[in-house]
């Protein structure tokens, strides 16, 4: 079945904003030219801090102060005054993003004192957002998975809810629209059987294969989709899984070490139904299905069809905004610019962080959500990298970064019934994983048209790209090559999707890896970690402990990776095992150290 790209706006389901959704005003610009900026993260000030949060600040048996719910820095917290000397927090969290929230959030409603840390402005890290011009931008991208209402895996409604926060979605009819190779126009749709009828009708000689890979994918899914998820390096939960679903534990530990690719060329063989599936994984792996673990490909694939796709109303930054705020409400602590330069050892043991001004804070746990090469290589200084960390580096290295180009455009430019998400690869297979060789494309004012001003709609665009290529240029050169860039990535779009789309630009900026790793703090603006070779599925994904007693990791550098879903889970487990560790869980130091012992030995297989 082949079906034309573009239905009528009509016939499309959820396009329609709640009127009790609030509305913003908004700069409508009047003469459409396109106003082109230096970068996409650059400039946001301090009119953009959420409200709601709040934060103390507390120095170890020195300096702790107290100040109302609001939204001051470090430097203004030091005026206010001194307060609580001698404490200690139950954990300090190094950064705001989703893996750090989820595991502060976490923490705090099992009864932690918890303090977040955020170098920047504002909570969320790649999933925050910016304002300009009236629109509101998503920082990374505006596919939400594990937001829907039903299951265990909607960890992100689970995360919110936790902190007693709800947030309004609009559900996506379409994960994805692929515009791939040999005119393969494949739409996900919300319903499974819509989305493989669709993918037959362009490979009927490969029905059974792809009945039978999608379906494998379904049996993990269910077995994810049955378990309490907690920390699977605590024994006592682990085992008690173990009791309570046999069958579906085993079946995961059978997955666990296998990849996406190997088990889709046990059923298909026809090399572009191959390359389908290749890039189906590289949209939330970067890397292709021989090289994506199973059990990571099967939690995308099937919780897409579901719980579904779901945006929340008001753009992806509300979610970390909310999540900032719950904690605060449940009596921890954020603290914005605030930019952690070192992690304090005492004998060996986590136990303090210092800040860019040599202000100190101290804990009982260190939560670092930074990624792993930043903890390691920057925050922890002085101490040799543990063996754990080596092999980490051994199995993974960093993804490429992105360019990204946010967009405001005259709105009739979109054909009617556009789809939010797109993703392009238009003549050559092999260039799927090259940088610039695909294109992602959101247009989240499809589903939420509130984020922009009247008659607008938002593109958000990007494509990998290297840190490499935009180091050691002059400005003058690097703002050229940026422009450059965009050009030819925009009239790629304009030839493949949007005819006249370069004259309909009303407000533009370009950000690069550079612009990630500043605004991100990720070295060399990566992605995510991405396995050097062919992985033994997540055997080798390190979890939230660490070599160094006292410290743990959070994030897309632990297990299971990149995406908000799987960091939201990496909070989950990273909360639970501390929580453990400081005695807000039940635990067992012997079986702990017989799995941690076991764990540590199976990542070695990998
Ligand atoms: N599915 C999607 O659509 C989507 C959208 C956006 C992001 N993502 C995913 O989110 C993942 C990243 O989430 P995350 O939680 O691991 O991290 P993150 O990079 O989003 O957040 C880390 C935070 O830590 C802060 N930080 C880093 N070093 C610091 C320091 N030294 N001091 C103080 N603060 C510091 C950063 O400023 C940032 O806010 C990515 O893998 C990406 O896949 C996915
Ligand atoms: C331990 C041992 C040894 C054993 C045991 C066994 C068991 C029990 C096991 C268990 C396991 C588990 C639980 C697991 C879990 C997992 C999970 C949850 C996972 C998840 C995952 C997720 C993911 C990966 C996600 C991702 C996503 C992403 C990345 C997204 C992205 C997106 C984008 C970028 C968008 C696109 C756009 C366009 C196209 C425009």
């Amino acid at each position: 079945m082949l079906t034309s790209p573009f239905l009528s706006l009509s016939q499309r389901p959820f396009t329609h904003i709640p009127h009790h959704f609030p509305t913003r005003s908004v700069s409508q610009n009047s003469n459409f030219l396109p106003k082109f900026q230096s970068s996409a993260f650059e400039n946001r000030g301090w009119s953009e801090f959420p409200s709601g949060s709040c934060s103390n600040v507390l120095r170890r048996k020195k300096v702790s102060v107290v100040r109302p719910k609001s939204t001051l820095s470090v430097e203004d917290v030091a005026e206010r005054g001194v307060k609580g000397e001698g404490e200690e927090f139950d954990a300090i969290v190094i950064g705001s993003g989703i893996g750090g929230l989820v595991a502060g959030t976490q923490l705090a409603v099992k009864g932690a004192r918890v303090l977040v840390l955020e170098k920047y402005v504002i909570p969320g890290g790649s999933s925050g957002f910016y304002q300009r011009d009236g629109y509101t931008f998503d920082v990374g991208s505006s596919v939400m998975f594990g937001f829907s209402d039903k299951g265990n895996l909607n960890l992100i409604t689970q995360a919110l809810e936790a902190v007693g926060c709800q947030m309004q979605v609009v559900p996506d009819p379409t994960t994805v629209h692929f515009h791939l190779p040999n005119n393969l126009s494949i739409r996900v749709h919300k319903e499974y059987d819509k989305f493989t009828d669709e993918l037959i009708s362009y490979f009927p000689h490969e029905k059974e294969g792809i009945l039978k890979f999608y379906g494998e994918c379904w049996k993990i899914f269910n077995a994810l989709n049955s378990l309490e998820l907690k920390s699977l390096e605590e024994p006592l939960y682990l085992f008690g899984q173990f009791f309570q679903k046999p069958l579906e534990c085993l079946t995961l530990a059978y997955y666990l070490p296998q990849n996406a690719g190997a088990i889709a060329r046990k059923y298909i063989q026809d090399p572009n139904l191959l390359s389908f599936i290749d890039a189906e994984c590289f949209i939330v792996s970067t890397v292709n299905a021989i090289q994506t673990p199973m059990i990571n490909a099967s939690m995308v694939l099937c919780d897409r069809h579901f719980g579904g796709i779901n945006y929340p109303l008001g753009g992806v930054g509300g979610i970390a905004k909310s999540l900032a705020k719950g904690l605060v409400d449940q009596g921890s602590e954020i603290i914005y610019k605030a930019n952690v330069t070192g992690i304090i050892t005492e004998q060996g043991k986590a136990v303090g962080v210092r800040l860019t001004d040599g202000r100190e804070f101290f804990a009982k746990t260190i939560i670092s959500n930074a990624t792993r090469w930043d903890t390691f290589g920057k925050l922890l200084k002085g101490v040799p990298l543990p063996k754990e960390e080596e092999n980490f580096q051994k199995v993974y290295v960093k993804a490429p970064s992105f360019l990204s180009i946010h967009m405001g455009v005259k709105a009739e430019i979109l054909p009617p019934d556009t789809d939010c998400h797109h993703f392009v690869l238009e003549s050559n297979w092999s260039k799927l994983e090259e940088p610039y060789g695909s294109i992602f494309l959101s247009i989240p004012t499809v589903l939420d048209s509130s984020l922009a001003p009247e008659g607008r709609h938002i593109l958000h665009i990007f494509t990998t790209s290297s840190m490499e290529d935009w180091e050691g240029l002059p400005r003058v050169e690097y703002e050229a090559k940026k422009q450059l860039v965009a050009e030819e990535i925009i009239s790629r779009l304009e030839n493949k999707l949007f005819p006249g789309l370069g004259s309909s630009i009303d407000f533009m900026e370009v950000g690069t890896p550079k612009t990630h790793r500043r605004y991100l703090a990720r070295d060399k603006g990566t992605y995510g970690p991405m396995p050097r070779g062919i992985p033994k599925g997540l055997l080798g994904m390190p979890f939230n402990t660490t070599g160094i007693d006292g410290l743990y990791c959070v994030g897309d550098s632990c297990f299971p990776g990149q995406g908000v879903i799987a960091v939201a889970f990496s909070g989950v487990m990273c909360a639970h095992r501390v929580a453990a560790d400081i005695g807000l869980e039940k635990k067992s130091p012997v079986l702990d150290a017989m799995l941690l012992r076991l764990l540590g030995w199976l990542r070695t297989m990998a």
